[in-house]
């Protein structure tokens, strides 16, 4: 593995890299994102912890099991070593499928103050995005508040900080995935909190899941 950094943004310890996947490991990624049983993906709701699917964001996910593919268990002992924080702090890894007019409205990954979501393992520290393909036009990961857009191109990805030194939203870790104008765009995310991720009860997830358009 040759990882090349490719810029920085010191506002948010934004690091663009390329290389902590090859070609044939974002192919790999996207083969399961294809075999696995896709669900619309949702947002949660910081207040009332409820998830759910919202014309803002436009995409399908999947959060294999690093039990089941040995790859995604590497990815992840490479991204405890590249962000120096534990990889029990990491949330699973999901691959998310945009097609086109696929994004994801602007919005912030940590959580608000007093959230339920709180509970699973502190607030979400880092956000890590793994860009596995080249997307004809469109889905830039855009920051608008330190004016980045980053254009997702195969093997390349970025690692950014949600949080100031109280663990709270930091203003300009605020972001949007943009339209997919043309082609598809997949991506794998990987979001990291303060502490050991805990993971909700399923049946508690079943449960909280509804659609709100
Ligand atoms: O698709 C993107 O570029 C952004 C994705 C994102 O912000 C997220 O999954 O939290
Ligand atoms: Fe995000």
């Amino acid at each position: 593995m040759e990882l090349k950094i490719l810029s920085v943004n010191d506002t948010i310890g934004l690091v663009h890299f390329n290389g902590l996947l090859s070609l044939d490991e974002c192919a790999e990624l996207i083969a399961i994102g294809r075999v696995s049983d896709a669900k619309p993906s949702v947002v949660v709701d910081g207040a009332s912890d409820a998830a759910y699917e919202t014309s803002g964001r436009c995409s399908t996910v999947v959060a294999p099991s690093a039990d089941m593919y040995p790859l995604i268990l590497e990815i992840r002992r490479r991204i405890e070593l590249f962000s120096g924080i534990s990889q029990e702090n990491q949330e699973p890894l999901q691959i998310l499928h945009y097609t086109r007019g696929g994004k994801y409205d602007i919005h912030y990954d940590a959580f608000s103050d007093g959230s339920p979501q709180l509970k699973n393992g502190g607030n979400r520290l880092l956000t890590v995005l793994l860009y596995l393909n080249d997307v004809e036009y469109g889905g830039w990961t855009q920051f608008p508040h330190i004016m980045a857009n980053i254009v997702p191109n195969a093997g390349s990805g970025i690692l950014f900080r949600n949080t100031d030194a109280q663990n709270r939203q930091l203003r300009e870790s605020l972001h949007a995935g943009l339209p997919v104008t043309n082609g598809e765009k997949w991506i794998a995310s990987i979001w990291i909190r303060e502490n050991p991720y805990i993971t909700p009860s399923a049946d508690r997830v079943g449960q909280v899941v509804r659609r709100k358009l």
